[in-house]
């Protein structure tokens, strides 16, 4: 559905260039939530921007559906941005108009007729909930009530794409929780594809299905939410899931008592399954847990530890080739016995 290829985007001031964008490129399907996860300056709002060339691309295409956004014309770019939506981290709405004149805005652009509009406006109110404000002005609502009347305007020419730029970024946690039930219910029930950035690794946890991690303009990582976070390879992936081996004291991996420090991580339902202890029970070894935690993506379990073996070599070999045969993922941190 939306076709990122080969997508740079070079920002030229006074002080020199600044290559946001470096070689991206993304396939986003219908129906995606997608995330695009990175620290700050990493080119994620210069990105979302290039989707609907708010911000112009320095070379590459966008093609959305079979059109390559980049080569459409004024007019040609004004009927495709119907069609994708977009809501802001400040909300970006018209603070000298209440919620219905907020949202019915881009429809008077596109000259609605008049009976229509109403309709609409308390269509899309119901959509977000909000139909007691609808005579409201921003200045009398929440964070969350202002994100839902943006939500609704980005809704109302029934766009077929939604662009979330930091969406819930100003919000609490319970109100980001709120906002982003409401995104997920709209992809489910009117089929809405969404792509999200954002900085917070709970967003993309709670609702994205794909993820792209984005470091220094280019695109370090992507996949399937699930198996980007549960073995991610990236330094920066990890650093998003506080990856509990980064944050173990070397002294304790370099400890000369432990034949081998593996960090281990379990998938699914092997996360509930009791493998250390069958491991000290059927290999005659010790098995010292240095870090652990258990994670839960979208209702899917993974967990990893940071395990001290004790042993000899060909007990703690056979330990770890059980665990491997169970589908347990084994990356070696530390290998202090006496053959390798
Ligand atoms: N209009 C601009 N002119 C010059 N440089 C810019 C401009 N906009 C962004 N940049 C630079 O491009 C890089 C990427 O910025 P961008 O805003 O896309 O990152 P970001 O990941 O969205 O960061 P944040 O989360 O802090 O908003 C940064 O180095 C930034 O300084």
């Amino acid at each position: 559905m939306i076709d990122i290829k080969g997508l740079y985007k070079t920002y030229t001031g006074k002080e020199g260039n600044t290559e946001a964008l470096k070689n991206i490129n993304l396939r986003i399907e219908k129906g995606d939530i997608f995330g695009i996860i990175g620290l700050s300056g990493a080119g994620k709002s210069t990105l979302i921007r290039c989707i609907n060339r708010l911000e112009e691309p320095t070379k590459g295409s966008v093609f959305i559906e079979d059109k390559d956004i980049v080569k459409l014309n004024d007019g040609e770019l004004r009927d495709m941005r119907r069609n994708i939506g977009m809501i802001f981290q400040h909300f970006n709405l018209l603070s000298r108009k209440n919620c219905r004149e907020n949202i019915a805005f881009p429809l008077k652009i596109m000259k609605y007729d008049k009976r229509e509009m109403e309709k609409r406006v308390d269509e899309l109110l119901d959509i977000v909930d909000l139909k007691d404000k609808k005579l409201s002005y921003p200045s009398q609502l929440s964070g969350g009530q202002k994100q839902r009347v943006a939500i609704a305007r980005a809704l109302a020419t029934n766009p077929k794409i939604l662009l979330c730029d930091e969406a819930t970024s100003a919000l609490d946690p319970n109100t980001t929780s709120s906002i982003l039930k409401l995104l997920k219910s709209i992809n489910e029930t009117l089929g809405i594809t969404i792509v999200m950035i954002t900085h917070q690794m709970e967003v993309i946890k709670e609702v994205c299905n794909k993820v792209a991690v984005i470091s220094d303009g280019s695109i370090v990582e992507q996949g399937n939410t699930y198996d980007v976070f549960s073995k991610p390879s990236h330094p920066i992936t990890k650093s998003f899931i506080k990856d509990v081996s980064l944050n173990i004291d070397r002294n304790i991996i370099d400890d000369p008592e432990n034949t081998e420090v593996v960090r281990i991580t379990f998938l699914d339902h092997k996360a509930k399954e009791p493998l250390i202890y069958k491991i000290i029970k059927n290999f005659d070894i010790e098995a010292n847990i240095l870090a652990g935690q258990m994670n839960s993506i979208q209702g899917r379990t993974y967990g990893n530890l940071v395990v001290g073996l004790r042993g000899t070599d060909e007990k703690i070999e056979a330990a770890i080739g059980y665990l491997k045969d169970e589908g347990i993922i084994v990356e070696e941190l530390k290998y202090n016995g006496s053959s390798n």
